[in-house]
């Protein structure tokens, strides 16, 4: 399985769309990215996973550079987030927030022909994406004001306007929130179809840890660290589970004994204790992919993941242990 997950591994920091090493951010005393190491290899998905809170939309923050991180290094398509003339953030990037950031007296078609401008598109070409855009998320007619649309309908407009200028790098922070089945099957197929031509990479949240099966890699964040990273299916295999969402609650109870062993209480602190809870450097690596971690070299978590974790599941289902 080593074997399986080198070879699914880049070979040099080239072939990397982002790389986040000993990455810390705080909002004033509140540590919410600690230690945090993350590889996005070029070319691929990677599925951002993790319980509400755990700040994962800080990190997309720091990686498109509308936020500055407050220690370690993060490197986007091979320069540092708001590196002078590299367009991260810009047009190389196409970011979706997770809050809307669209202006309610534009229409549909205004908005994509703002953002069109904004990366130096044609009209022509900011028309055909249009059209394409509209039939493809299933918009209303494009002369609809944004602010007669539903939640899901803006959210699909935020995505349209991410997608829009075809961009090396797409961050999409949880996309298919609000999304039917067959639109959010529509556009996975989607992102799993653009990723393939090589040149473009994606990092994606959701909250809807199954569909991350259709990623290339997954990362598993919990308290502002990553615990896992590998293909779904290296995690799923190191774990001996069925689906990812075993996995991930078989890594979260290995965590939660390794921490009672350690005498940590059963429940945990409450999220910012445990966020602010010191690491020794080699807690930082995630259990698979780039470092050398094993089952047997599970880094010391305090217990509060699995009542966390919980959170993420969807029909608020768990598993037995
Ligand atoms: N601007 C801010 N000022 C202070 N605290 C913040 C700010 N933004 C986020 N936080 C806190 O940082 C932590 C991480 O938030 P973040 O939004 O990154 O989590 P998340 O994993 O994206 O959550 P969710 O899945 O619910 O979107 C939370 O405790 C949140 O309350």
């Amino acid at each position: 399985m080593k074997a399986d997950l080198e070879a699914s591994l880049p070979s040099g920091p080239e072939d990397l769309a982002i790389q986040c090493r000993d990455v810390g951010r705080s909002y004033g005393k509140m540590k919410v990215l600690n230690n945090l190491n993350l590889t996005v290899p070029q070319g691929q998905i990677y599925g951002l996973l993790g319980p509400s809170g755990c700040g994962k939309t800080t990190l997309l923050k720091c990686i498109v550079g509308t936020l500055k991180i407050s220690r370690g290094h993060i490197s986007v398509l091979g320069k540092p987030p708001a590196f002078p003339g590299h367009h991260v953030p810009g047009r190389m990037v196409g970011y979706m927030p997770q809050e809307l950031a669209l202006y309610s007296e534009f229409t549909i078609s205004d908005t994509l022909t703002f953002f069109g401008r904004i990366h130096g598109l044609t009209s022509k070409e900011t028309k055909a994406r249009t059209d394409f855009l509209i039939d493809f998320l299933d918009l209303p007619q494009k002369h609809s004001l944004v602010r007669n649309l539903s939640g899901g309908q803006k959210r699909r407009v935020s995505l349209g306007a991410a997608l829009l200028q075809n961009p090396e790098l797409l961050i999409l922070d949880e996309p298919t929130v609000g999304v039917d089945p067959v639109l959010r099957a529509k556009i996975w197929q989607h992102l799993v179809e653009i990723v393939k031509t090589g040149k473009v990479s994606v990092i994606i949240t959701t909250h809807y840890i199954e569909e991350a099966r259709q990623a290339n890699m997954v990362g598993l964040m919990r308290n502002g660290r990553l615990l896992a990273e590998g293909t779904p299916d290296a995690v799923m295999k190191m774990h001996n589970a069925a689906t990812l969402e075993h996995a991930f609650l078989r890594l979260c109870e290995t965590s939660d004994q390794l921490g009672s062993k350690r005498g940590d209480s059963p429940e945990g602190g409450p999220l910012e204790n445990s966020q602010s809870f010191e690491s020794r450097p080699d807690e930082s690596l995630p259990i698979l992919a780039v470092g050398p971690g094993t089952p047997e070299e599970l880094p010391k978590y305090s217990a509060d993941w699995k009542v966390r974790a919980r959170h993420v599941m969807p029909n608020g289902e768990t598993s037995p242990p």
